[in-house]
């Protein structure tokens, strides 16, 4: 496995699809055909890219509302019934449940940090009445003032 890259910005049209560790150590026509299951990989991990996505997006939506409501970050009932549906998910899929309950607690696991952040920052805004206000990139806050302004965080 490579160590996860922390290279910003990087476009999409930068991948290289034909890049191996492989290249010329192997007869073509292996190549080839390594390259086409290949296509579909990167079919699949960019579909995955956008579901999680998706699910981050509804996700943020129940940390404002847990956040609002003073409600606590994690649901461990739910997450013992997340867990039984998707390992019987896994099991009918032929998927390995134990991998399959390892990911969704990863993933859960990201989502609590993400709902005490919330969390945290609704009581500051509480506190100091200073609104935190999600950057155009979406990849920080910029803080909107009482006044209206706004301030690099
Ligand atoms: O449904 C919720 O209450 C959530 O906060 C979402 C979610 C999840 O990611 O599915 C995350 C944390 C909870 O412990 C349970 C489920």
């Amino acid at each position: 496995m490579t160590e996860p890259s922390h290279t910003p910005h990087l476009s999409v049209d930068d991948f290289d699809p034909a890049a191996s560790s492989l290249s010329g150590a192997v007869d073509p026509a292996i190549m080839a055909e390594l390259l086409s299951i290949r296509s579909s990989i990167d079919n699949f991990d960019a579909t995955l890219v956008y579901l999680l996505a998706e699910r981050f997006k509804a996700t943020q939506r129940v940390g404002i509302l847990k956040a609002t409501h003073q409600l606590p970050a994690a649901d461990p009932n739910r997450e013992k019934a997340q867990i039984q549906r998707l390992r019987a998910l896994a099991e009918s899929a032929n998927l390995d449940p134990a991998f399959a309950e390892k990911f969704l607690n990863f993933i859960i696991s990201e989502v609590i940090h993400h709902h005490q952040a919330i969390s945290e920052s609704h009581s500051a805004v509480a506190a100091t009445g200073v609104v935190p206000v999600v950057s155009r990139d979406g990849q920080g806050f910029v803080a909107q003032t009482d006044d209206g302004g706004t301030q690099p965080q």
